[in-house]
């Protein structure tokens, strides 16, 4: 089954010429797919139409079989919440709350996702506490310390606990390794591959590092599966 299924999605920026034209694209359940392009090919673009935060001119956008464009915004809201885990270049946390704080919230808007992590570790927390164990962040875990005060690294650990919690059937990660060095790249790499596998997420993530892509069961050039061709993109994906 697939998790994705896009046909012949169009979307432009304002009045601009369409920058995302696909006549079909898709991920099968648990499969783990690098994407890569050019610098302002529209990669992070294509990330906001599949998780419905942009809405497509034309096309189906489909999310395990519900299409995702025709929701009004509060049930997609409530969908992405439910089905979707996302890892940002930037985390995305909460600052002065605790990393165990801040990795319980998904469950805290999504219903779904709660009662998953109820039934995989029989709490929430607990469920957050086996994440972060395992993500490597058992001392921080004992001082619960707000998330602020850890590394980059560490951080970037709690928000891919936060958004593996509850066991989202798809998981969108945009350049989530560009501030670690090549070494914390390949350990937080072989972290999320494993943890998206044991969940069997699956698992679509944006880099500009083609070394990474080696790990990935597919590598998808936007542009080979984009009819637009961008010219004023710089490649820096090759
Ligand atoms: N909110 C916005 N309003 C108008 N245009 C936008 C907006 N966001 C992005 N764009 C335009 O869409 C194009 C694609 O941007 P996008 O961020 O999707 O590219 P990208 O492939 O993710 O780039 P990068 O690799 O540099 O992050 C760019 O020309 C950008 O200026």
């Amino acid at each position: 089954m697939d998790v994705v299924r896009l046909q012949n999605i169009v979307f432009s920026w304002g009045k601009d010429a369409p920058l995302i034209d696909i006549p079909s694209f898709s991920l099968g359940k648990g499969e783990r797919v690098f994407l890569q392009g050019a610098s302002g090919s529209g990669k992070s673009t294509l990330l906001n139409l599949i998780t419905g935060l942009l809405t497509p001119e034309a096309g189906h956008m489909y999310v395990n079989d519900v299409d995702v464009a025709q929701l009004s915004m509060l049930r997609r809201d409530r969908f992405r919440a439910d089905n979707i885990g996302f890892v940002f270049q930037s985390f995305n946390l909460l600052p002065y709350l605790s990393l165990l704080d801040n990795v319980v919230l998904p469950c805290r808007f999504s219903t779904l996702r709660k009662q998953k992590a109820i039934e995989r570790d029989g709490s929430v927390k607990r469920s957050a506490q086996r994440l972060l164990s395992e993500l490597g962040l058992a001392s921080q875990l004992k001082t619960n310390q707000p998330v602020i005060q850890l590394s980059v690294g560490q951080q970037q650990r709690v928000a891919v606990a936060r958004a593996l919690i509850g066991s989202p059937r798809l998981l969108i990660a945009d350049e989530p390794t560009s501030a670690l060095d090549a070494d914390s790249r390949q350990q937080f790499l072989d972290l999320l591959l494993r943890e998206v596998k044991t969940q069997n997420s699956t698992l679509l993530l944006v880099s500009h590092d083609p070394v990474l892509g080696e790990r990935f069961d597919r590598s998808v050039s936007l542009s080979h599966i984009n009819s637009v061709a961008v010219a004023q993109g710089v490649n820096n994906a090759a």
